[in-house]
């Protein structure tokens, strides 16, 4: 079959930039293996989010002694199972798929491999494109070369997301964005969980405040957190799973980062190294002539918003439209623990590293009125090179809605000095963001 673009993989980018192709009239072949809207609505964030609404609610009702009166909680995973039901159709992806093929697209159901310049051949299907094919195939769930894991029957994300029981105990394998928020859901609806992570913080990839606050904030609520922990030993027997012969839990979440196969992919047909962890791109998404990739597989953010951002990209590019290239520079991020971790551009690590001469703002959010108001633990930090933000980190209890006024900082490069004297609502989270840049 001949036509104009070939999308492999229709996640959140894919099937933007294959629907807005298919849209604007060009003949487009969507090749899905799994579910069309990839990992994103069925095992990624939607219900990954509706869980933590769930759990924060348990939360909150927690708080009320000494603040409001009585309240007894008592947690139920059953609806919570059923809402993720209804929200993922049972994870059946009839809707999406109908939206793609409403808009003129052709659906193919089936693993996608690259055998040519323009050619993909899906089982004994050849399809060839005329103008190019766009990779955005995603990630799957990386299991460390644990002694025993993989005889195991271990969770990964999507094992989890489709849990209809809380476990009695849970080990996290994995203190990152993953580990971090589902541990802590699975904590507050009583499971005894154990967060093991071999670097010496949870969320090491973000400031190191954050990672020491979310340990504070989940031993408080109970969770065992093993940092700086290597584990060389899977085993599992009736009573569940042992790691290193000393730490016992009925349930195994292996949430350790993801990986990419460009192998399978058949990258090198196109020119491309297929040893490469990721498909290197450049600021207009090309990877090759007549070849795009967006998303995970480009390792510029696993974030939703970060692959559809390329597709927009991707999507003016074949369609021969004008706009600026790829921008990183305000790469925001939230994990959506409580307090949630929101953060922008550069950490002040990753800014020194750069060589940059950087002053660095930091503030309690429990100084400010509406933090001691709510009880509230987090903090602002602010991160300026060149009389500008490059980077802030903004934890707190609606830590990735504060982020929205520092990314357009960061993102406008504003002046700090015309940051300094705008009028911040008060008694506003926001408004710490002013005690950051006034505390000095
Ligand atoms: C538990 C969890 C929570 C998350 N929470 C958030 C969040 O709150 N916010 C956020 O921004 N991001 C979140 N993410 C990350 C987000 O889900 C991903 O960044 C996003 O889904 C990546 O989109 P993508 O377009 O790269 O493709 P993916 O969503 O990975 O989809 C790729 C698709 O390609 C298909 N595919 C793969 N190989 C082939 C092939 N050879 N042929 C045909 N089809 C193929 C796959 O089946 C898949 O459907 C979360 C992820 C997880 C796991
Ligand atoms: N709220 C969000 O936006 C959100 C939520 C979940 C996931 N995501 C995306 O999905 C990606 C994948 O999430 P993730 O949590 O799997 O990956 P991650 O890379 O964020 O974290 C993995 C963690 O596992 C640790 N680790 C690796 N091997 C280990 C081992 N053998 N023993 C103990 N610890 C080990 C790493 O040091 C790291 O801290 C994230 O990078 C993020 O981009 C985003």
């Amino acid at each position: 079959m001949d036509v104009d673009v070939i999308v492999i993989g229709l996640g959140p980018g894919g099937e933007e930039v294959a629907g807005g192709l298919a849209a604007a009239g060009l003949a487009v072949v969507g090749i899905e293996d799994r579910l069309v809207g990839g990992e994103c609505p069925y095992w990624g964030c939607i219900p990954s989010k509706m869980m933590i609404r769930a759990a924060d609610l348990l939360a909150e009702a927690r708080r009320v002694p000494g603040m409001a009166g009585e309240a007894e909680v008592r947690p139920s995973w059953a609806p919570v199972a059923k809402r993720l039901r209804e929200a993922t159709d049972d994870w059946d992806d009839k809707v999406a798929a109908d939206r793609f093929t409403g808009k003129g697209g052709t659906l193919v159901r089936g693993k996608g491999r690259i055998t040519g310049p323009g050619e993909v051949t899906v089982e004994d299907r050849v399809f060839r494109a005329r103008k190019g094919i766009v990779i955005s195939n995603g990630t799957a769930p990386s299991i460390p070369p644990i002694d025993g894991l993989r005889d195991t029957p271990y969770w990964t994300n999507r094992e989890a997301i489709e849990a209809t029981e809380v476990p009695e105990s849970l080990i996290v394998l994995g203190g990152g964005a993953i580990g971090a928020e589902l541990a802590q859901v699975f904590a507050r609806f009583g499971s005894r969980v154990t967060v093991v992570e071999a670097l010496p913080r949870l969320l090491s990839v973000e400031e190191p405040e954050a990672g020491d606050l979310l340990r504070e904030v989940f031993e408080a609520e109970g969770i065992t957190v093993r940092t700086g922990a290597k584990v060389e030993r899977v085993r599992h027997d009736a009573d569940g799973f042992v790691l290193n012969d000393d730490l016992r839990a009925e349930r195994l979440l292996v949430a350790t980062g993801r990986r990419t196969d460009l192998k399978a992919l058949g990258v090198a047909a196109v020119g491309l190294d297929e040893d490469a962890r990721f498909v290197d791109v450049d600021d207009r998404l090309r990877a090759a002539d007549g070849v795009w990739a967006l998303g995970d597989v480009t390792g510029k953010g696993a974030f939703t918003h970060v692959s559809v951002y390329q597709a927009r990209i991707v999507l003016r590019e074949i369609l021969g439209q004008d706009g600026p290239p790829a921008d990183y520079r305000a790469l925001p991020r939230v994990t959506f623990t409580d307090p949630e971790i929101g953060a922008v551009g550069l950490t002040e690590q990753q800014a020194r590293d750069r060589g940059m001469d950087v002053r660095v703002y930091r503030t309690d959010l429990a100084k400010s009125a509406r933090g001691w108001i709510h009880g509230a633990e987090g903090f602002i930090k602010l991160i300026e090179h060149d009389g500008v933000l490059v980077g802030a980190t903004s934890a707190g209890p609606v830590g990735g809605e504060v982020l929205g006024a520092l990314a357009v900082a960061v993102h406008g490069e504003v002046p700090v000095e015309r940051l300094r004297h705008m009028i911040y609502a008060y008694p506003t989270f926001h408004r710490a963001i002013e005690a950051a840049l006034l505390e000095d």
